[in-house]
């Protein structure tokens, strides 16, 4: 496990005792500490195209919708005939995330859903299996006879993304595909919004549901990223009650935010969140991005940033606490923290799709390195109570807008590689130019 956001001067683990019990612990090739996530096994297929073309494939800009394969061939053969295919990639929000994970924890994440039992060289199959992290566990795959999902992710002239979704068998995934024992043993469980969003009769969503079940069975957190904005719009209601009864984190843009609590103001619909969930990351685009949670009344940490104006008088006050889940605290006090893009954002955005993906991962290295450190140094003072995060919300914030910088600076939403290791203190580093 490497640390997020690696600190020059602090020293993580004793150095100077040398306790026979911490050495004994050798961390096994599975490791001890990991992420599990479901997805719909995509690949993203990226072309430039003008708003007629979205049109005319009966799509809506912004959207993710499922097409039929009449539909996919025609549109498939028309990016072909006019060359208009830039990219090829393995996609899916939760794939994205485990990836990245995965590359910046330099750890392992296990991903559930399908995969072709006959992987032919060259077809989508092999190219989602070479573009995924080799820290990524993909043996609990289930095997399926036929094709993964394609997502044709169309970039309008603005840089607005559209997708077109053409299943394949991505939805197949049966409950009794999921093992109990890794989303046990796991730091969180990661979900979509659009694994629920499926066809009648098809197994994906009774297969989350098992694996939400599991996740509750022995507390592990369950995260669900929203997909986007319309899926929510259909039904809100749901979505609500779904984050009440299901989730512990949830991860949206503003857009997703609003629809889902009708509050238009980021940092309301992160408060009005946290009604339901333990944890909020709500990214708003070039205004960066906003995080809320709870710490315990007695140890919250005052800020030495400054006071921030907003519908919240002053809410970034105890931002350099560490959060906790809801039920940990004894007396749950509410903090929230927001960060502007790194750096001002990159010079040039080609398009920012998947760069809040980028951001959950980051979220998700600093809850696994909390359980990491706490499995190997248990009496550390990091872990006098049950908290949720390594690291305080603010530094949280920091580290995901600086993964979705990355992501947005290198115009795909797969991490290539880790931070660069120059940023020895992601502290000192960040306001650099
Ligand atoms: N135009 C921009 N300028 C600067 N930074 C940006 C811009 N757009 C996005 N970012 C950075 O990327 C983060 C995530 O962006 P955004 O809110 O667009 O994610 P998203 O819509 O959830 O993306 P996706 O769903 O594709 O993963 C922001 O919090 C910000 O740090
Ligand atoms: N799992 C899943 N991912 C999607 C869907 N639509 C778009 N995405 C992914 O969202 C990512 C960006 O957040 C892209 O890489 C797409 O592959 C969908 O319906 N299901």
């Amino acid at each position: 496990m490497k640390f997020p956001g690696k600190r020059k001067s602090k020293h993580y683990f004793p150095v100077n005792a040398r306790d026979p019990l911490l050495h004994a612990q050798v961390e096994n090739e599975q490791g001890s500490s990991w992420i599990a996530g479901i997805d719909q096994t995509l690949v993203d297929i990226e072309a430039k195209v003008d708003d007629e073309f979205v049109h005319r494939y009966g799509l809506s800009a912004g959207h993710s919708l499922v097409i039929e394969d009449d539909v996919a061939d025609a549109l498939y053969q028309e990016l072909v005939d006019k060359q208009l295919i830039t990219d090829q990639f393995a996609g899916g929000t939760i794939g994205n995330t485990l990836h990245n994970y995965s590359v910046l924890a330099d750890d392992r994440s296990v991903l559930l859903g399908v995969m072709c039992n006959h992987v032919q060289i060259g077809s989508y199959a092999y190219r989602y299996l070479c573009n995924t992290s080799s820290r990524t566990d993909l043996n609990h795959l289930q095997g399926v006879d036929g094709a993964i999902g394609r997502c044709f992710t169309l970039i309008g002239d603005n840089g607005e993304r559209t997708f077109a979704i053409s299943p394949g068998l991505m939805n197949q995934l049966r409950p009794e595909s999921i093992p109990e024992a890794v989303i046990a043993g796991a730091s969180a469980l990661v979900l979509t919004s659009y694994l629920i969003r499926c066809k009648p009769g098809e197994p994906m969503p009774e297969a989350t549901m098992h694996a939400i079940h599991c996740a509750k069975k022995h507390n592990v957190p369950v995260v669900l990223t929203l997909g986007t904005k319309y899926v929510i719009a259909d039904d809100p209601g749901f979505w609500r009650a779904f984050l009440r009864d299901h989730v512990s984190i949830v991860a949206m843009n503003e857009d997703e935010a609003c629809e889902l609590t009708g509050e238009s103001d980021p940092l309301l619909a992160c408060n009005m969140a946290l009604d339901w969930v333990d944890l909020v990351l709500c990214t708003a685009g070039p205004n960066g991005l906003y995080m809320a949670g709870f710490t315990e009344e007695a140890f919250k940490r005052k800020t030495n940033h400054p006071l921030l104006p907003g519908a919240i008088a002053e809410f970034n006050q105890y931002e350099f606490s560490r959060a906790m889940r809801h039920q940990d605290c004894e007396q749950p006090l509410r903090i929230f923290s927001h960060i502007a893009p790194y750096m001002g954002g990159p010079e040039r955005i080609r398009n920012t799709n998947g760069a809040g993906d980028g951001a959950l991962a980051a979220v998700l290295h600093d809850i696994t390195a909390n359980n990491f450190h706490r499995s190997n140094v248990p009496n550390s003072s990091k872990h006098a109570r049950s908290y949720l995060t390594y690291s305080s919300l603010a530094q949280v914030c920091k580290y995901a807008n600086r993964v979705s910088y990355q992501v947005l600076n290198q115009h795909a939403p797969r991490l290539t590689r880790g931070l660069p290791e120059r940023e020895d203190s992601l502290e000192e580093a960040y306001w650099e130019r």
